[in-house]
């Protein structure tokens, strides 16, 4: 289990990460979302220990990590960090030997990774001879070249196309069985499909943490109503609710103080109704409610 302890981080004046308190357990899969600058990239890089907290600590198991434990995590920072000019064989071949692999075994992971990411006819290519979407591909491989022991990953998916998406999440959940995997996303629909947990980020602070249900259930309920007529303008003057918007005669709603029992007979006192409907806030409602 990898977590974070009221671990802070300041440029100059400037908070960029607050108290962050977080926990990446293994066999779940944890996003890391929160709007640019929020400080997720200074979390992951405090996590990683490239970068040194203000205050607070990093625990792996429940004890400060140390360097040894960080050698054993897998990390895909945001500035990647690949040599371009090397063969795509050869550099995770070099990476696995980094990490303590024989020649022989290096050689048969970085095959088996370029397989994986239907790369191995590329092997002998440049990286940077790759489009940006495959170079991304090879970022993952180097993070997974030594069987790590934890994934931190910013922003695996940013750049790559539908199939190239597909495999990454079959990746991080098959990675996910076994150890902590967190990474960083502005694709709330991904991490809606795939995550256990979300941690929510703004301004330097966690403003929301749990699982994805969780979140849900603590989310004020939200309701499509479409009435009679072309214009549900009238609904605005219902007491106890808050319009959030109105598109001709379909009107979303949440309810401030009116008793969800009430809702219908309210409505029906005022217009036509032709539908209520509860709705399941999506994972970019929830994000924006608690950003706000
Ligand atoms: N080395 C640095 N020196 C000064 N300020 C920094 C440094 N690194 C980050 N910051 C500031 O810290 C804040 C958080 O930045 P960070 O990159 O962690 O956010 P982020 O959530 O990863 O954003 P994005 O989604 O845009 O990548 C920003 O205001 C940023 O300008």
């Amino acid at each position: 289990m990898l977590s974070a302890h009221a671990l802070t981080r300041d440029f100059g004046e400037r908070r960029a990460v607050d108290r962050v308190d977080l926990t990446v357990r293994p066999g779940r899969i944890t996003g890391f979302v929160g709007a640019n600058g929020a400080g997720k990239t200074t979390t992951m890089r405090m996590l990683m220990g490239v970068l040194g907290p203000s205050s607070g600590e990093v625990r792996w198991h429940g004890r400060p990590a140390t360097a040894e434990d960080r050698r054993g995590f897998g990390y895909m920072p945001e500035e990647r960090g690949l040599y371009p000019r090397m063969k795509l064989a050869e550099q995770l071949a070099f990476f696995a030997r980094l990490h303590g692999a024989g020649r022989s075994e290096a050689r048969a992971r970085a095959g088996e990774l370029l397989e994986f990411f239907d790369l191995g006819d590329r092997a002998d290519d440049l990286l940077d001879s790759l489009s940006l979407g495959n170079q991304q591909r090879v970022q993952i491989a180097a993070a997974l070249v030594h069987r790590p022991t934890a994934l931190v990953l910013d922003e695996p998916f940013s750049g790559l196309d539908p199939h190239a998406v597909d495999a990454m999440l079959e990746l991080l959940q098959r990675e996910a069985g076994e150890i902590p995997v967190l990474f960083s996303s502005h694709q709330l629909d991904l991490v809606e499909r795939i995550c256990d947990d979300v941690v929510v980020l703004a301004g330097g602070r966690v403003v929301s943490a749990g699982s994805v249900d969780d979140l849900r259930s603590q989310e004020t309920p939200s309701y499509r109503v479409e009435v009679v007529g072309h214009d549900a303008g009238w609904v605005r003057d219902l007491a106890g609710v808050r319009v959030d918007s109105i598109d001709a005669s379909v009107v979303r709603l949440r309810l401030a103080g009116l008793p969800p029992a009430e809702l219908v007979p309210a409505l029906a006192a005022r217009g036509g109704v032709l539908e209520v409907t509860r709705v399941r806030p999506s994972l970019s409602e929830i994000f924006r409610e608690v950003t706000r």
